[in-house]
């Protein structure tokens, strides 16, 4: 089945504060980017780099910068996460095959993670790379706060990988404030979100201390 990968980077990356666009911050000397393209780049998945428009030519600047020629199709942001994946989404022809979503800024990804994903996608329709809770958790409340039990709960990763042709189907209905990632929009389509072990590793470099972190993964 052909397999599609979405690398979504059209964010602003506000919590970074930092100059330039956080996927475009090196990481053991290449860009963020670059490292999670190369994780998606076997098998002949087709590859969609979804960006802001105006960060196009920079981007092209960085590629031959650092002589990265993995093909992939560029395909311009959108207002939020929902609308870049949409864009990326709708870039794509036919329903047919499986498609990974997953941020530009999540550069240590394990392959095994990646199989994983597309093999349960096929079989379930959706696979969500989930890791569960270290620390307690609280719930804040009306009369402040109170506990939870931590084993009820997932933190969720991307890859969010589906067949084809539910995903494309459940973006159709639109954008809602609530859309945090694509599992929610899946759930929202009525379709059943189906979640697996991804890896403590494979963080959102968000905040800058998480730059620091994924140089340490990298090096191991
Ligand atoms: N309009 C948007 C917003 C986010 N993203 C992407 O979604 C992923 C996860 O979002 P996040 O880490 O929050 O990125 P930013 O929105 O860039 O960061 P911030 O929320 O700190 O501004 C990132 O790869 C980001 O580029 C996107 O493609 N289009
Ligand atoms: C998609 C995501 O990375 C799953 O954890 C997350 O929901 C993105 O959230 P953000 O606020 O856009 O960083």
């Amino acid at each position: 089945m052909q397999k599609y990968a979405i690398i979504v980077a059209g964010g602003s990356g506000s919590r970074m504060k930092s100059e330039i666009p956080k996927q475009f911050l090196e990481l053991n000397g290449q860009p963020i980017l670059m490292h999670t393209l190369r994780a998606f780049y076997f098998d002949s998945t087709e590859l969609i780099l979804v960006l802001p428009e105006p960060q196009f030519a920079y981007w092209i600047s960085l590629c031959e910068k650092h002589s990265f020629i993995i093909p992939y199709k560029l395909v311009k942001g959108g207002e939020t996460r929902f609308h870049s994946v949409k864009n990326g989404l709708d870039s794509i022809e036919g329903t047919e095959g499986l498609v990974a979503i997953h941020d530009g800024v999540r550069p240590i990804i394990k392959k095994e993670v990646i199989d994983n994903a597309y093999h349960l996608a096929a079989k379930h329709g959706s696979a969500i790379a989930s890791v569960p809770l270290k620390d307690s958790i609280r719930v804040m409340n009306k009369e402040g706060n109170s506990h939870v039990d931590r084993v009820n709960y997932r933190l969720i990763q991307t890859p969010q990988t589906f067949q084809l042709q539910l995903i494309k189907k459940a973006f159709e209905a639109g954008f809602r404030q609530s859309f945090t990632d694509d599992a929610s929009v899946f759930e929202f389509s009525g379709q059943k979100v189906h979640l697996f072990e991804g890896d403590y590793r494979n963080i959102k470099i968000t905040t800058p201390e998480d730059l620091q972190i994924a140089e340490t993964f990298l090096a191991l």
